[in-house]
């Protein structure tokens, strides 16, 4: 049974179609949600939750239909809303356990439950101090603690690495991660990064302009390319432009220099190049592509122009952001 179905759902607001006749079916697991701001990810979220009475078409959370179940999908299924929900003067303990109590659990099964979520998510001593005075990472915490503590087969994350350092974001993705395997709990999380759910999802749905543009296993998005990427402990420019010079389509990236495969004959390439410069070979191997690629304007895979390395910014990081169907940023 898919975890979420939609049938031609559609959300019109007076200025904007938010959802547009989407259909979409996803299983369990940890299943990302994509699209640019505005996309129409949270006004998804509203209406999978029974919150929001879409304009036009149907959908199941869970196998209970969002129309005439909203009660029964809100009590199998955890909410972690994008924007600061938090009552500055309480602490966080009173905060979940007051959740635990308002989802139904008796008060002593509620204090337990609200111990044990705030210290999978990680917040210890701190747990007994106000919220007001938490940084942003500790805040997001407070609220995936709230989604999980009547524990729910299913939690929605909207945009649960808004406004966290790199650290922050890297231990709110492991965290959902855990939701996922250890807990067995199904995720549905939004982003408008794409390299980030990459990560830590099984599935990516992305959307644009309230359209369905994609649906897929993030294997199914990140199949083999035909490229190499190598990588020698010193002497990649070297490497790139003798490549270059005998024929190769070659480009710095990072650390690596991306070979296009035209056949055996580049292994050969690249491996006599290695020996003859008397470089360390460190890896070779065919590039998966990343999610974000799938979106990235420029020549389709193979037409890309032979360049020498050194010709571009070593290093420099692919666009992350979620680019329109057109490439643009937006
Ligand atoms: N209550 C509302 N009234 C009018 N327009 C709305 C309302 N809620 C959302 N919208 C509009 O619907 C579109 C989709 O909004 P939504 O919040 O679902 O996008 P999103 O993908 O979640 O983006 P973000 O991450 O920026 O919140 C936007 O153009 C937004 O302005």
């Amino acid at each position: 049974m898919p975890i979420i179905a939609t049938q031609g759902l559609t959300m019109r607001f007076p200025r904007v179609t938010a959802l547009d006749d989407l259909s979409v079916a996803v299983e369990s697991g940890v299943v990302g949600l994509v699209g640019a701001n505005g996309a129409g990810k949270s006004t998804l979220i509203k209406i999978l939750l029974g919150l929001l009475p879409p304009t036009a078409g149907t959908a199941t959370v869970l196998g209970l239909d969002i129309a005439r179940e909203g009660l029964r999908i809100r009590e199998s299924v955890g909410f972690m809303p994008e924007y600061e929900c938090l009552p500055p003067d309480v602490s966080a303990t009173e905060f979940v356990v007051h959740m635990a109590r308002m989802c139904g659990l008796p008060p002593t099964a509620a204090r337990e439950r609200a111990a044990d979520t705030l210290r999978h998510v990680g917040l210890y001593e701190e747990r007994y101090r106000p919220i007001g005075g938490y940084s942003t990472g500790m805040r997001q915490r407070v609220k995936l603690a709230q989604a999980l503590v009547h524990d729910p087969k299913l939690v929605f994350l909207d945009e649960p690495t808004n406004g966290l350092d790199p650290a922050g974001r890297d231990e709110m993705l492991d965290l959902i991660r855990r939701i996922g395997a250890e807990f067995g709990i199904s995720v549905l999380v939004t982003s408008h990064l794409l390299g980030e759910l990459e990560r830590v999802c099984d599935h990516v749905v992305i959307i644009d302009g309230g359209k369905l543009l994609r649906s897929q296993a993030v294997e199914a998005y990140t199949t083999a390319s035909g490229a190499l990427t190598v990588e020698v402990d010193e002497g990649r420019d070297l490497l790139g432009q003798r490549l270059h010079d005998q024929g190769a389509t070659v480009r710095p990236e990072g650390r690596f220099l991306v070979v296009d495969i035209a056949g055996e004959t580049t292994y050969d390439l690249v491996r006599d190049g290695v020996a003859d410069l008397g470089l360390r070979l460190i890896r070779m191997e065919q590039r998966r592509h990343h999610i974000e690629e799938v979106f990235q304007a420029g020549p389709p895979e193979g037409a890309a122009q032979a360049m020498p390395p050194g010709a571009a910014p070593p290093g420099a990081p692919p666009p992350e952001a979620v680019p329109g169907p057109q490439g643009a940023p937006r």
